[in-house]
């Protein structure tokens, strides 16, 4: 089991706190960890200078880490970067197992994600998917003389998120042009510095000193992002003050986070306006990137395999007729686009390892795993893996027809949002607009590779950061149906 890689990846001292400072050196470090495993084993030891860190590439070793010893391995090792402007010590992201989390984990999924508020906020999914349907129709529309005309699908589908995101949580309608974009670049931003190798990370005896000023840099991207929460909680707490409380209450996220900081302590917890700004803006962290390159995944496979993007194309016609978009009941009534969303998350898993940190010593699958390590589970491998699913590498939504395979996190073959207790906070979200999105722009719009792509296979390779993209840009043709 234990396996010394160090010549495997770049030579140390890695003292691998965080993983993503190691991967950058190693480009795509899930393909490299799954190689490592074919050779090694499912569930492995790579000593990377101090650092032990386990790596498991099996649902079965999965399984074990994220479900039965999750209460001991679901602590996090966050980056160096990541407490610039205090941020960790309120982000969902990084807190220890405790109190503030489980409430944090509470708060939204009763005021952003359970049935009962999915069903309240059916109109603000609506209204998100036709402003996306309307973006893509006015540059549809734009080019003179039949000139094709091309869009970032990511780019349109972060912005469509974006709005939907800060309607639900600030029921404000009025988020600028400016303000979105400044949203898309500070979440970047603060995304890539998280990734960025970092040697008070190696070195955590000098990482107060921020000799490369990742922190720094960090900080002052997350204090945009305060400044916009800022806005949104002093107007709500000015008109909650003029109207002693009923008459400007929205019944949103935000009012529930400032009817709990007025109440005081929750059992060793406070909510105040550090906690609200941060989970606000880990949110919208979380939301925006995975969506929008899953999407753009999605289309780059459904232009590159006709047959599939027919077939759905097909089943859309029949079961939307004249209606331009899907809506949430339409969902149960698409099977082939449930599939093909499922083989998208499987075979380009936008978070393809999640890690944690043990906080102590377990026994799985008969090893014994240290306090202290660092837990890795190589959500990529698992969805690769042969033994699983045949044709690995193929783009095939009708293996999800031929048998039913949910993702809600207990079936370890098939992990995308994850399982226990860090799972996906935003899956039932992220599972209808997914559906949405998709099925109403197959739907409207025809999509056609550039002349320059479509002679040639599109460019699938990957780029790695807390999100898994495409490395290079993808511009699809879009032009109006008939
Ligand atoms: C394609 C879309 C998405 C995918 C594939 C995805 C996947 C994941 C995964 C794998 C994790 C990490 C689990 C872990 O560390 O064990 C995660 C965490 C998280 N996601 Fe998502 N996600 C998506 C969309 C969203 C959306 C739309 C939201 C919110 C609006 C969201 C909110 C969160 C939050 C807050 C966490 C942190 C949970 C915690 O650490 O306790 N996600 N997601």
């Amino acid at each position: 089991l234990i396996t010394d890689a160090r010549r495997h990846l770049p030579p140390g001292p890695w003292p691998l706190p965080i993983i993503g400072n190691i991967l950058n050196m190693n480009k795509l470090p899930h393909r490299a960890l799954a190689g490592l495993a074919d050779r090694h084993g499912a569930l492995m030891t790579v000593r990377l200078g101090t650092s032990l860190f386990v790596v498991a590439s099996s649902p079965a070793a999965a399984r074990e880490i994220l479900q039965t010893h999750n209460a001991s391995l679901s602590g996090r090792s966050p980056a160096d970067a990541w407490s610039g402007g205090g941020h960790s010590a309120n982000s969902v992201f990084v807190l220890q197992p405790g109190r503030k989390r489980r409430v944090l984990r509470r708060l939204g999924t009763a005021h952003m994600f359970s049935r009962s508020r999915l069903q309240e906020t059916l109109a603000l999914r609506r209204d998100a998917v036709a402003g996306l349907l309307r973006d893509v129709s006015v540059a549809a529309s734009s080019g003179s003389g039949g000139t094709p005309v091309t869009v970032s699908v990511r780019r349109v589908v972060f912005t469509a998120m974006v709005r939907l995101l800060w309607r639900a949580m600030f029921s404000d309608d009025e988020l600028s042009e400016a303000a979105s974009r400044g949203l898309y670049d500070g979440v970047r931003e603060a995304v890539a510095l998280v990734m960025t190798p970092n040697v008070s990370d190696l070195f955590p005896a000098v990482a107060a000193a921020d000799i490369q000023g990742v922190r720094r840099r960090f900080a002052a991207q997350i204090a945009r992002a305060y400044k916009m929460m800022d806005g949104q909680i002093d107007r709500r707490t000015r008109a909650r003050h003029q109207s002693g409380g009923g008459d400007a209450s929205r019944n949103d996220l935000l009012d529930a986070m400032l009817d709990m900081s007025e109440q005081g302590d929750h059992g060793g917890v406070t909510i105040n306006r550090d906690v609200i700004r941060a989970f606000c803006t880990d949110l919208f962290t979380a939301a925006l990137d995975t969506t929008s390159n899953t999407m753009e995944w999605a289309l780059a496979e459904l232009l590159q395999n006709p047959q599939t993007r027919r077939k759905l194309q097909e089943e859309l016609g029949t079961v939307l007729g004249s209606k331009s978009q899907v809506e949430d009941s339409d969902i149960d009534k698409l099977p082939y686009l449930r599939a093909v969303i499922k083989e998208t998350l499987r075979l380009h898993s936008v978070v393809p390892l999640v890690s944690y940190r043990a906080e102590a010593t377990v026994q799985v699958q008969g090893y014994t795993i240290p306090e202290g390590s660092n837990v890795l589970v190589n959500v990529w491998a698992i969805h690769h893996n042969a033994n699983v699913w045949t044709e690995p590498h193929k783009f095939l939504p009708e293996r999800f027809l031929e048998k039913e395979v949910e993702f809600y996190g207990r079936n370890f073959d098939f992990i995308p949002f994850g399982s226990g207790r860090h799972i996906c906070l935003g899956l039932p979200l992220a599972n209808r607009m997914l559906h949405l999105m998709l099925g109403s722009l197959l739907h409207q719009f025809e999509w056609n590779l550039p002349e320059h792509e479509s002679g040639s296979a599109v460019d699938m390779t990957e780029k790695f950061g807390l999100v898994l993209s495409m490395a290079t840009p993808f511009q699809v043709i879009v032009k109006n149906k008939q």
